[in-house]
């Protein structure tokens, strides 16, 4: 048997596309000739054959982002199994969870993808759960703090059966013969655990009908006279795991940062920098995962996946984020809208795994926290502390987050003795004053000046000459909910489009990064047909109006046919 010391923790294997390449290349040059020809005769044609003359030479470029993008698809192949040989301590993952609004995101939603963090396959004092709740809702918070207590009994269930589907609205939704077993302990315990969830659900959903609590006492008083936006900070630690044992539940903590009617709040950005920070206090785990708290875990191995090319010597230095494609259930069949993104990760996502790595996601991502404080590939094995001061000059006032901060960088660990001692601290660091003057949003963090923030900050790292990997393992790593059409479906779109364009017509387009970065020429390409995505309305528009347009007015922009 080959030394397992010596086996790759993962493989990136090129997919055979010889059949596509040829394909796409002949569309590409029917595309050409047709240019070519319209070219010829523009002189003897009006208007209509200039019009479609400029829309198919848009359309011929975009083909060739296109072709240059799904070039060398690659996949990636990981070995989980051989990561515990390889690396026989883990490192601990902070885990983020984002949630804005209980009523567009209810809570229960967030409680099933937090559930399904907390029993992954991994060492549960390794992992902690941050839930940040942009909607500062008392509901979101009693949800959490209740399913805590059926979390004890749920993450042990899931690992003693081994079960697949660790999000209990989707586990019970199907026969449980399907995983886990059919021997009479096992019925016996899935039906105690189907009833207790049934209970944490009425429990939540009674809070949602009442607005429970009401009286806004004991725990939960620092609600009392919130408004969404305009409220102090509150952090709570739900659970904390103290004992540090393999088998108790994983720290869980709720943190809804501040906000004032006259500080921007930056959106998502501002609540996953304000998670960054407060996490730096408490654990300071060398990696973050980051999930929208429609996206639950779907397979329980994922993190063993994610680390495999963050771990694996030979790309150590290289790789900043694993990405795992976004799946999506009870989508519409055959995706109407397109906004299950199959194209986006099925074919470009895997085209962009062989060259610099796939774009960042916002969700079903595992970063490296030493990138995201804004560290270089070639400065990592000599981080001294002149670099680390130099870094975290703009860290903001709080002197425990730049000493946390430093060690996260020269890749020590030092996680308080307990959570609590950080509190403090932790309220400082999510103030909505504190970045006032830093370089959280701009040098450090998850970047501002876009409504697409991840895309954008992936960018930024690319730009400094990083690699991500996509990984699609299967069962698919996560599973969220899409739009399932109408007006909710053009509001995503339009967000999309136009923070996408924010990026394209700023300092941080592509171009730029490319000719004053490390942004290699085909990731820029790439990250170019991106960000046009916005604007190809208007030859789209424009060319499907022709027809119309020549048969109103009796001319042509077609050739004619002479038999
Ligand atoms: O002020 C805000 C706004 C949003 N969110 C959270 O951000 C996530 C994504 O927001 P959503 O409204 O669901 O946007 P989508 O368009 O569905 O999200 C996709 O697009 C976003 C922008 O590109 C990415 O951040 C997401 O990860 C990606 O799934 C959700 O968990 C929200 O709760 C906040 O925490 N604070
Ligand atoms: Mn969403």
């Amino acid at each position: 048997m080959a030394n397992p010391i010596a086996l790759p923790l993962y493989e990136k294997i090129p997919r055979k596309n010889t059949l596509q390449r040829l394909f796409d290349i002949l569309i590409f040059f029917l595309l050409l000739s047709l240019l070519i020809y319209r070219f010829l005769f523009l002189k003897n044609h009006g208007l209509t054959w200039l019009l479609a003359f400029l829309c198919e030479s848009w359309f011929t470029f975009t083909w060739a982002l296109v072709i240059s993008t799904k070039w060398n698809p690659v996949d990636y192949k990981t070995h989980p199994d051989r990561l515990l040989q390889r690396v026989p301590e883990l490192p601990s993952v902070d885990m983020f969870v984002t949630t804005a609004d209980p009523v567009l995101e209810p809570p229960i939603i967030t409680v099933n993808t937090v559930l399904s963090l907390l029993a992954i396959d991994y060492p549960a004092h390794k992992l902690a759960c941050y839930v940040s709740d942009d909607g500062c809702s008392p509901i979101t918070y009693y949800s959490l703090v209740e399913a805590s207590k059926f979390a004890k009994l749920w993450v042990p269930f899931c690992k003693k059966y081994n079960i697949h589907v660790r999000a209990p609205f989707r586990y019970f939704s199907s026969n449980p013969q399907t995983f886990g077993g059919s021997s009479s302990d096992f019925q016996q315990e899935w039906k105690r655990m189907k009833d207790e969830y049934e209970r944490l659900s009425h429990k939540i959903e009674d809070a949602v009908q009442k607005s429970v609590p009401s009286d806004f006492t004991g725990d939960f008083a620092e609600f009392s006279n919130t408004e969404r936006k305009n409220h102090p900070a509150i952090i709570k630690v739900i659970w904390e795991n103290k004992t540090s044992l393999l088998d108790e539940l994983s720290h869980l903590v709720y943190i809804s940062r501040e906000k004032r009617p006259n500080h921007p709040h930056h959106y998502k950005a501002g609540a996953m920098n304000v998670l960054a920070r407060v996490s730096g206090l408490m654990t300071n785990a060398p990696y973050m995962l980051n999930v929208d708290c429609d996206m639950f875990v779907n397979n329980p191995k994922t993190a063993l996946h994610a680390m495999c090319p963050l771990l694996d010597s030979k790309s150590e230095n290289k790789i900043a984020f694993s990405q795992f494609p976004q799946v999506f259930y009870g989508g519409l069949k055959d995706d109407p809208y397109g906004n299950q993104l199959v194209v986006l990760f099925k074919y470009m996502g895997h085209g962009l795994a062989g060259l610099q790595g796939p774009f960042y996601g916002g969700t079903g991502c595992f970063h490296s926290r030493k990138v995201i404080y804004g560290l270089s590939p070639d400065d990592v094995d000599s981080v001294n502390e002149k670099m680390a001061n130099n870094i975290l000059s703009n860290f903001g006032s709080s002197k425990e987050l730049i000493k946390s901060g430093a060690n996260a960088l020269k890749g020590k660990t030092d996680p308080p003795s307990n959570l609590s001692n950080s509190i403090q601290a932790s309220y400082q660091v999510s103030g909505s004053g504190y970045e006032y003057g830093t370089n959280w949003g701009t040098k450090v963090g998850w970047k501002y000046g876009s409504t697409v923030e991840d895309v954008h900050t992936g960018l930024m790292i690319h730009k400094r000459g990083w690699r991500s990997a996509l990984l699609s393992p299967n069962p698919p790593a996560f599973l969220g909910c899409a739009p399932s059409g109408g007006p909710s479906a053009a509001t995503q779109q339009k967000r999309w489009a136009t923070g996408l364009l924010e990026i394209l017509f700023s300092k941080s387009c592509p171009i730029f990064a490319t000719l004053f970065g490390e942004l290699q020429f085909r990731q820029c390409l790439a990250y170019l047909w991106i960000l046009m995505w916005g604007l190809r309305f208007i030859p789209e528009l424009c060319y499907a109006a022709l027809p119309a347009y020549c048969l109103i007015t009796n001319s042509h922009f077609l050739p004619k046919l002479i038999f």
